[in-house]
């Protein structure tokens, strides 16, 4: 275990956050999924009243039953050793959080963090384009996991973007982030949004602070 893995791991064992094994995993999973289908299907209805009030019945009494064992906080998966963290809950990619747009960041052997990743209606700012929060949500996480894969997690501390041009959505989207240095406590990492046709539409650059404590 590395310093970074080892703060990490402090960081996240004092906020009491539980595992799940690889089965519970799987199963929630799925069931985000639906839930997701769901989310763009209610966007996208054109059923009359009488139905969409019957569909609200039965949500609310799903609702329920999944309610009836809750946990306080959301649930966590393992650290690694070079303190990247896989945040199940996650609001970017996080498999059992509905509301996660689906990018799946894979860290390559020469540190940039990467994703390819397809952004439907529900991320929608301008009509036919991503929203530039959205935009700013995913590329954040990129950069936080390039710079925990580099051994030098951290929060946050500031986050500058440049919208190039508008992001579409409904067609394949790539991103990459990777550390361009370290000084102290401080990392500084470098990211950006591709569309289909190779062009760069957001770039972004962060700078993380590992806290003390
Ligand atoms: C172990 C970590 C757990 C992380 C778990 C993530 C796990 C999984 C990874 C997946 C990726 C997630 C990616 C999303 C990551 C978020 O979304 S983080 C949420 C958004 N960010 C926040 O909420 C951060 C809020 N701010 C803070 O917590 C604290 O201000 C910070 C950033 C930790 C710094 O606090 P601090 O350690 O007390 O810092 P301090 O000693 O005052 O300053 C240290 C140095 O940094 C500089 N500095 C600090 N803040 C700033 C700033 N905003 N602007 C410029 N300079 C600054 C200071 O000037 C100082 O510089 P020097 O004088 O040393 O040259």
């Amino acid at each position: 275990m590395t310093g970074a893995g080892a703060a990490m791991r402090r960081v996240l064992e004092s906020r009491e956050r539980a595992s799940l094994n690889g089965e519970q995993v799987a199963a929630l999973a799925e069931l985000a999924q639906r839930v997701r289908e769901l989310n763009e299907a209610v966007v996208h209805t054109e059923v009359g009243a009488d139905e969409v009030a019957a569909i609200r019945d039965e949500v609310a009494a799903l609702t329920a039953r999944l309610s009836a064992a809750r946990r306080e906080h959301p649930p966590l998966v393992g650290v690694g050793e070079d303190g990247t963290v896989r945040h199940l809950a996650s609001p970017v990619g996080g498999v059992l959080n509905p509301i996660a747009p689906p990018v799946a960041i894979v860290v390559q052997p020469d540190g940039t963090a990467r994703a390819e990743f397809t952004l439907n209606v529900l991320y929608e700012g301008p009509p036919g384009f991503v929203h530039g929060g959205v935009s700013a949500m995913i590329l954040d996480q990129l950069l936080g996991v390039a710079a925990s894969a580099n051994g030098t997690p951290g929060m946050t501390a500031t986050l500058d973007l440049r919208y190039r041009r508008p992001t579409p959505h409904g067609v394949p989207l790539v991103a990459e982030a990777k550390v361009d240095r370290t000084e102290g406590r401080k990392t500084f990492v470098d990211a950006r949004i591709i569309g289909p046709d190779g062009r760069t539409t957001v770039e972004a650059t962060a700078m993380f602070v590992m806290p003390l404590r």
